[in-house]
């Protein structure tokens, strides 16, 4: 049974390795948004008008080790609090959850805007304090200059402009199932969610 599942979550919550498991898991594709607002974030950086680099995007050309760092993810929430921008990102990802085989996106907005009908929606959280250091490990274990601190309020300020802005902010879809993996491994996470798809498609 194809599915679409929709996962949403604040910054380094642990959503995109959850739906990359899931992805293999049910050999789904996978659709993480976010590069596509970081490559947009990352144009605006090189002085493009974001419309502009909105409407010419090509998935093919996002280039996502590239958009992994802490300036082009700023660039990217700022970006991504303008309307048109998201307006413009927007068929692309409904085009992709709609894909025959079964699709996995994940976002801020995927269960509550770009897939209200998804038939399963999780929203991933974990506390402040364990993204951050999340995301310091990886950023550090790449050679990136970053400092926890810096990281804490990378993901801090994020987190406030993503909620807060007027268009598809970040929050739970009504129907979502929560999941907080502040205190679960990666492989319990996951299990986790892999039981909730399969509940899912066994009441199908
Ligand atoms: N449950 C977990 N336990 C420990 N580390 C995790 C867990 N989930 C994710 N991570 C790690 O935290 C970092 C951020 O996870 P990621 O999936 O990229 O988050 P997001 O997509 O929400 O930004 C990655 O380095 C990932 O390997
Ligand atoms: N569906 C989405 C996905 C990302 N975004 C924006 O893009 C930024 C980068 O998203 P991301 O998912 O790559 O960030 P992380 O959670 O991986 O740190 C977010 O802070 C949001 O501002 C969004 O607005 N809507």
């Amino acid at each position: 049974m194809a599915l679409t599942i929709a996962v949403d979550g604040p910054a380094a919550s642990g959503k995109g390795t959850i739906s990359k498991a899931l992805a293999a898991h049910f050999a789904f594709a996978h659709l993480d948004t976010g590069l596509l607002y970081r490559a947009v974030g990352a144009q605006l950086l090189q002085g493009a008008d974001p419309l502009e680099a909105a409407r010419s995007l090509r998935a093919e050309d996002i280039d996502a080790d590239a958009l992994r760092n802490s300036a082009v993810a700023q660039a990217a929430s700022k970006v991504a609090a303008i309307p048109e921008v998201r307006q413009a990102l927007l068929d692309f990802q409904r085009a992709f959850a709609r894909r025959a085989g079964g699709a996995v996106l994940d976002g801020r907005d995927i269960g509550t805007v770009i897939c209200p009908e998804a038939e399963v929606k999780l929203y991933v959280t974990a506390s402040d304090e364990v993204r951050a250091e999340r995301r310091y490990l990886e950023l550090s274990a790449k050679g990136q200059d970053v400092t926890p601190e810096g990281v804490l309020e990378d993901l801090q300020a994020r987190d406030k402009r993503d909620s807060e802005r007027a268009t598809a902010p970040l929050k739970a879809a009504e129907d979502a199932i929560l999941l907080d993996t502040s205190e679960l491994s990666i492989d319990d996470a996951v299990a986790r969610c892999v039981a909730a798809v399969d509940a899912v498609r066994n009441a199908g």
